[in-house]
């Protein structure tokens, strides 16, 4: 028994949502976690039976190069490179945590450095608006087989009976975008998981489905590598503007209103390549987890 207790690690946390992408946020100013580990508690927490529950977890930490550093795990345990609903908490932690005092700064990510700004309300972060930089859409950018240099707009691909058509983009993480007709019609829980873990893709993908109201308006659902389905995607909805744009459905400095299916998010694609997006940031509780690691 008291070695059972001994073994227990408390880890302080603070679980937040964007548009319902919600995620375990750590943070490592105050808290440092062993790197080896840090997979398994990211598996440990997101479980919704004998953890917290969440699309996975998210460390808050210092940068030499920003003010304040972001890294994010899927459910899995894998790390990915970038996560726009993340920065906008983390931007939102940041900010009311006193780890920045100004209203604009630097977050790093494994993807680059963005920029973010929050938006006040009662002198809480109500929504926040970050500079995320410039897509790339290569198909070494995200990386895919093939031609590292040759893009990947609008291609053909057999999915069952279906043909879809798929453009790549990445946000600092890759994104499979294909336009749909309908998008409750989406064969999300069937293609995503197929897509994302194709051999074309060696370090998997985000995989979104897109259905085009207007220049714009977009429908939008996703299946998150290393997640599966979430309630939202702050870089899948970017990557999904990027890939409107280079398929004639929207234009370079058009504000699109992207329904997710935890809400809309707010993004263009500006003349001088920078893609914008501004959603909310919401906390919903603090706590201690007990880990068995
Ligand atoms: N939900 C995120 C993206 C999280 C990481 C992604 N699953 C990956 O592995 O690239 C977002 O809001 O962008």
């Amino acid at each position: 028994m008291t070695e059972r207790v001994k073994a227990l690690r408390e880890i302080t946390y603070t679980k937040m949502h964007g548009l319902g992408n919600n995620y375990i946020y750590i943070n490592q100013f105050e808290e440092q976690l062993p790197e080896e580990k840090l997979p398994q508690y990211a598996i440990e927490v997101s479980n919704l039976y004998t953890g917290i529950g969440s699309d996975g977890m998210i460390l808050i930490c210092p940068s030499e190069l920003a003010e304040v550093k972001m890294r994010i795990f899927n459910k899995d345990g894998s790390e990915g490179k970038n996560c726009g609903n993340g920065l906008r908490c983390v931007a939102k932690y940041a900010y009311e945590n006193g780890i920045v005092s100004a209203e604009k700064f630097a977050i790093e990510t494994l993807g680059g450095i963005v920029q973010a700004e929050v938006h006040l309300k009662y002198d809480r972060v109500d929504t926040v608006t970050i500079d995320m930089g410039k897509p790339q859409w290569t198909r070494g950018s995200l990386p895919m087989s093939g031609e590292s240099n040759d893009k990947v707009i609008n291609e053909s691909v057999q999915f069952e009976e279906n043909v879809f058509h798929m453009t790549g983009v990445s946000m600092g993480n890759p994104h499979m975008v294909m336009f749909v007709d309908e998008i409750e019609a989406a064969p999300l829980t069937t293609a995503g998981p197929y897509f994302t873990d194709h051999e074309m893709f060696p370090e998997s993908i985000n995989v979104e489905f897109v259905e085009v109201v207007s220049d714009k308006e977009f429908h939008f659902r996703v299946w998150e590598r290393g997640s599966g389905i979430t309630q939202a995607c702050g870089t899948g909805a970017c990557a999904a503007v990027v890939a409107g744009v280079l398929n004639e459905k929207t234009s370079k400095g058009t504000e699109v209103t992207v329904h997710l299916a935890g809400g809309d998010l707010f993004i263009t694609w500006a003349k001088d390549d920078h893609v914008w997006m501004t959603g909310p940031a919401v906390t919903i509780t603090t706590g201690v987890f007990y880990s068995q690691g």
